[in-house]
Order: C-alpha cells, then structure tokens, then sequence
C-alpha cells in the first residue's frame, strides 16, 4: 500500500476492547462530534449499536471500503463511525457482566488491528480496555495490548503515560511485585532508555530528551543498605548514557522524584514498576492522560483508565481520556507523515 500524502487525513483503528466495560460506551461517545480524522471501530458492529440504544445516543455505522483506493480516508461526521466487522461476539454484551465467552473475540479484534496496521490500512490504533483477568480465566494467556502488540507487530515495547505536566515510563509493565527485581537487569535499563531516547524526539517532538530515573528500593538503596540494584544494575548504565551525552539522571529516590524541582527541568520519569509511576501519574491527571507504546512500528495510543464496570452502560463514563487518546495519535500520525512515513 503506498504512502499517503503528508496531511493527507489519517485513517484510526479504535477498538472498543472488553464488551462488558466502558469502552464500548465511550466509541459511542467520541462518535458524537466530528473529528478531523476518519475512525473506523474494528469489533462487532451489534456492540456499538446496542450500546448506542443503550446509552439513548445517535450513531451511523458506515462500512469501510475493501479498497482505500476508492475511499481515501475522511474526516468523522458527528453521529457516525466507520466500522470494520473483523469479529462476531460469541455471547451478549451485557454491560457490568463479564463473560468468558467474549475474550477470543477480544483478543480478535486486537490482531485484525495489528495486522491493518502492518499493511498500512490505519495510521495509528486507539485502543479502549480490555478486561485481563476475564481473558486469563478463559484459558488464554494476555498480560496486556503493550505485550500483544509487541508480539504481534515486532519491536521492544516500552509503556509511556503522559499527563499534561508529567510523562512516565515504566521499565517493567504488568509483573507481580515479586517479580520486578528479578526482570531489572542491565540490557534492560539499557534498552529501554534507548527506546525513550529516539521514539521521544519522533514520537512527541522533544529533541533532547531529559529523563530522571527512579531507584528501585527506599532512598534509591540508602547506599546499598537498603538493597543494591541501584549500584549494580542502575546507576553502571547510566554512567554509560550520560558519557554518551545522554541528559539522563538518578538513580533517584522514587518518594521524591516526582516533586515540582525535579519535574521542572524533566521530559520523562522513568519508573522501575508499574506501581511506581502510575498513582502519581493518575492522581495528577487521571481523565486526561493517555497511554502510549513506544517502541512498536506502529503508533498506538489508549486511555488511562480500564474497563470500569461499575460504568458500563450508564452513560456516567467520562471520555476524556479516549479524546486525548484520539488527539495524540492524529497528532503522531501528522509528525509521522510528514517525516516521510
Ligand atoms: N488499557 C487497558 O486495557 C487497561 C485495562 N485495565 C483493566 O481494567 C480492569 C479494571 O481495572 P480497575 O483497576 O478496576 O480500574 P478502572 O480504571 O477500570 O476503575 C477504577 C475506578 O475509576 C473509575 N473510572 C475508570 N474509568 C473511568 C472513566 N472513563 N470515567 C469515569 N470513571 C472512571 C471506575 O469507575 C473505578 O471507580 C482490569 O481488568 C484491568 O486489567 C486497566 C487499565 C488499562
Ligand atoms: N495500567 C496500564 C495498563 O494496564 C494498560 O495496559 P495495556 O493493555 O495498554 O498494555
């Protein structure tokens, strides 16, 4: 498939993700206004209609043409969605009601997308959440879309959630606590950072990234009383990045790495494990922030939230998280395009 031309209007895959969750709800939600990109929803069109009743919202399903030569991507009329019918539910999507049943389907869903992506079809992916623990209790072994994709279109991912005021990435995504010092090691540190320092200035535009590393234990190790992975694993890599010329600092105590003086002359904190980085990330902006992998060929962004069951369904669901979701990948997707692709 060749190359669009550079503003051309981009064409977004959007998966609804657990049928049960919010995620359907807030397709339909986001269809309401008009968007400046063409969003065609993979899943099962019957999700997005009922939810639409559902929710007492209007939405028009427009099928995707099987050939963009004919269609080029356009922009998002209010009140409609482009779909692409790439799985049928194997059960009713009752919102708040988890079924195990669904989870092939999901996880469907997520690798027609990736294969869309690798042939060009989307620009980018926003992926609404998926229940895990549903999916595991179906037999099938999913830690989360950061792993999948990795799995599924190549690259070493590396978890990014950005905030207005904070970006945090994460050196481990979904392990047990338990697991995390074990799964530190050197290459790792080292890859990751790689990763921040070239998908930053592609990806956000930041041409010389500033990154503050946290330490794994209290007070970065206390000097190796309090643990050693600081000395042995952290600090050695970034001893080699900053002879590089890298602008990357710590290993910092993780309690005050996110304090205003830190943050000020910081693009990114990097956090050893999820627990880590995350609550602070989401106490300064949970609704609003957006999570993006970094280190796939393909732009992917999804909301900060999960599938919040208590919501499905209600109408009560705020969609400002897949709002900024949509707006960060059409904005990565223009960065990529003129970039030459
Ligand atoms: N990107 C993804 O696929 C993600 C999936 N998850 C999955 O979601 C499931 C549920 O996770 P929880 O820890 O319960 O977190 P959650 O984010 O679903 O819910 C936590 C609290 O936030 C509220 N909330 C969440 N999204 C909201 C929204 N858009 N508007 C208003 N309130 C909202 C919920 O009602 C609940 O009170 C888990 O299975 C988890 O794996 C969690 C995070 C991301
Ligand atoms: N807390 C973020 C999260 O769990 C999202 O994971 P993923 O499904 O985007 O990999």
């Amino acid at each position: 498939m060749s190359p669009r031309p550079v503003n051309a209007v981009a064409r977004i895959a959007l998966t609804p993700g657990e049928p049960a969750g919010i995620g359907p709800d807030l397709c339909v939600m986001l269809a309401q206004q008009a968007h400046p990109a063409e969003l065609v929803a993979l899943c099962d069109p019957s999700l997005l209609q009922e939810r639409a009743a559902a929710l007492r919202l209007p939405l028009t399903l427009e099928p995707l043409a099987t050939d963009e030569r004919i269609a080029p991507p356009a922009p998002q009329a209010a009140g409609t969605l482009r779909i692409d019918p790439v799985a049928r539910l194997r059960a009713p999507a009752v919102p708040g009601r988890l079924d195990t049943g669904n989870a092939g389907y999901v996880l469907e869903t997520l690798a027609a997308t990736c294969r869309g992506c690798q042939q060009g079809r989307y620009d980018a992916v926003v992926t609404a959440p998926v229940h895990k623990g549903v999916i595991n209790d179906a037999g099938l072994a999913f830690t989360g879309h950061t792993e999948l994709f990795a799995e599924h279109c190549g690259g070493k991912p590396v978890m990014l959630l950005a905030a207005p005021g904070l970006k945090v990435a994460l050196a481990t995504t979904h392990l047990a606590l338990r697991d995390v010092p074990a799964a530190l090691n050197r290459q790792l540190i080292g890859e990751v950072l790689d990763t921040l320092l070239a998908e930053l200035p592609r990806r956000f535009g930041i041409s010389k990234p500033r990154i503050a590393v946290c330490g794994l234990n209290p007070h970065a190790g206390e000097g190796g009383h309090l643990g050693d992975e600081e000395i042995e694993i952290i600090a050695p890599v970034l001893t080699r990045f900053r002879a590089a010329g890298a602008d990357v600092r710590g290993p910092l105590p993780a309690d005050t790495a996110f304090l205003p003086p830190v943050l000020a002359d910081t693009d990114v904190v990097l956090a050893m494990y999820h627990d880590q980085g995350l609550p602070v990330l989401k106490h300064m902006g949970f609704g609003e922030a957006v999570n993006v992998t970094l280190g796939l060929p393909i732009i992917r962004t999804s909301v900060d939230h999960g599938t919040a069951l208590d919501l499905a369904g209600t109408g009560r669901a705020d969609a400002g998280s897949l709002g900024a979701a949509l707006a960060m990948a059409m904005d990565m997707a223009a960065r990529s395009s003129a970039a030459g692709g």
